[in-house]
This record gives structure tokens, sequence and C-alpha cells, in this order.
């Protein structure tokens, strides 16, 4: 059977919620893929690293992918509190985020450690989500375009194609703000991301790197999210963590 690619991702950011007991959210996220949405979208939950394995040992056989929120370049070695992408794969992850806005700004992370980490992710065997975006006051001073330019130059390891990298643009002041860009924004910038794809990833393969919008995607505002050009899912931070607001934003795919 061949796979339509790129297929269109929804993947949701936990970010530091989640205990136990969410195993719940987790099933009825399983309970709710189905068949009819898993032919049209890929499913990926991101929680902390205390559920990755669990989480991941209870994703086998329903297709909902396991991914972590961050991981260090080294593979192991003296990093007190720091995972590695070998370990997240070995817990059952196959996706990492790397190059959040809020581990850019909490943890001074800077386009060149992205990209170690996106490697690091590459080497083993993960596909990386790298996320970039503008401030509000990047924003404001029109320049939103040059800013992403250079984090994607900069976080984008040259070994990159359309399966070990996703993209996520997520604007800083729409993340938790319930703030959007307008479409014809989005647009903008998701075609801005995809020509500077043409030079940072194999020619052959730019074009099908999947480009995630980010920040206050809702089961209203996603439909018409997800249909602008060049958008090809959502990274979701707050509504990932409702069962049912996380599918109904999938089911954006539904048509
Ligand atoms: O940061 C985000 C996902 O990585 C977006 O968060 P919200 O969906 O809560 O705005």
């Amino acid at each position: 059977m061949s796979v339509e690619w790129p297929r269109p991702l929804v993947a949701g950011n936990w970010k530091m919620n989640g205990l136990k007991s969410s195993n719940e959210v987790l099933s009825e996220i399983q309970v709710g893929y189905t068949p009819g949405l898993k032919a049209k979208v890929d499913l990926v939950v991101c929680p902390p690293a205390t559920l990755v394995h669990s989480f991941a040992v209870a994703c086998v056989g329903s297709r909902v992918g396991i991914g972590g929120q961050d991981c260090h370049a080294k593979e192991s070695g003296a990093f007190t509190g720091d995972l590695s992408a070998e370990m997240l794969a070995d817990a059952g992850a196959t996706y990492v985020i790397v190059g959040h806005s809020e581990r850019r700004q909490y943890h001074k992370e800077k386009d060149a450690d992205v990209c170690v980490k996106a490697v690091a992710a590459h080497r083993a065997g993960l596909t990386a989500i790298v996320c970039v975006g503008e401030t509000r006051e990047e924003r404001e001073a029109g320049k939103t375009l040059a800013v992403v330019r250079k984090q994607l130059r900069g976080s984008i390891p040259v070994d990159s194609n359309s399966h070990n990298l996703v993209v996520a643009y997520e604007p800083v002041w729409a993340i938790g703000t319930g703030l959007t860009p307008t479409a014809a924004d989005v647009a903008e910038v998701h075609a801005a991301i995809r020509e500077e794809l043409k030079r940072l990833v194999g020619k052959a393969d730019h074009a099908k790197v999947r480009i995630l919008y980010g920040g206050s995607v809702k089961p209203s505002n996603a439909a018409e999210l997800m249909s602008v050009e060049n958008v090809n899912g959502a990274l979701v931070g707050g509504a990932s963590l409702v069962a049912a607001d996380f599918l109904a934003i999938a089911g954006a795919y539904l048509g």
C-alpha cells in the first residue's frame, strides 16, 4: 500500500502536565483514533518524560506515536537531570520536540543548541520536531520572517529529510494566550518556511517536510488553520490535555 506523504500530523505537547492518572486521557485518545481518522492524520502525544515509557507501551498497536519534549545532545554522560535522545528511543518514543520557545526562553537555548539536539534525535532514529517562532516585539517590528528564517538556518541539521524532520511554527505570543495569527499571516510564514527548506533539506524532499502550526489551536479554529496552504498539521498545547479537544482538532482532517 502506498502511503500518501506528507501525511498530516497533529501532535500534543503536554508540557509539565501529567501524572499516572493521565492514562485515562491517553486511553480516550486511543479509542477516539478511529480507522477513519487514522486514514487521514498521524497522532503523536508528547507527555512529560516520566510517562514516555508507559505511554509508549500502552500505545503499541494503536498507532498513536509518542514523543519527548527535549533531549540532550550527547548519548550519555555526567549531565544530571538530562535525557538523551537514545534514552527516549529506548523508552519507546519515536519523536522529540526540540527548540520549543519555552526551552529557548527559560533554558537559554540558542539555535546552535537546538541544532545539536536535532542531530542527536536523528542519531537515535527519532523524528525531530524543530520549533521556531517570533515574539510579539519581533512581530510588531516587522521582523517575523527574518527571525523565523534565521532560526531555521541555525536549527536544522544538514542530514534532515521529510521523515526525520518536522518544523513547528509557533509564534511565542500565540502560545497559551488564546490569540492566533490570521490565516493570511500563517500562510505567509509557512510559505517562507517552505522556501527556506529548499535550501536546508534535500531538493527532492523539501516539499514533503511537514510544517505544523502551533499556538492556541482549539477545536473552534483548527479547521481554518489546518486548511491554510503549507500547514501540514498542528502542535497543540493546552487543548491536547483534553482528549475530546485533541481529537476534535485532528478531526479537522476528516473534512
Ligand atoms: O506551545 C504550544 C505547543 O507546543 C502551544 O501551546 P497552546 O496550544 O497551549 O497555546
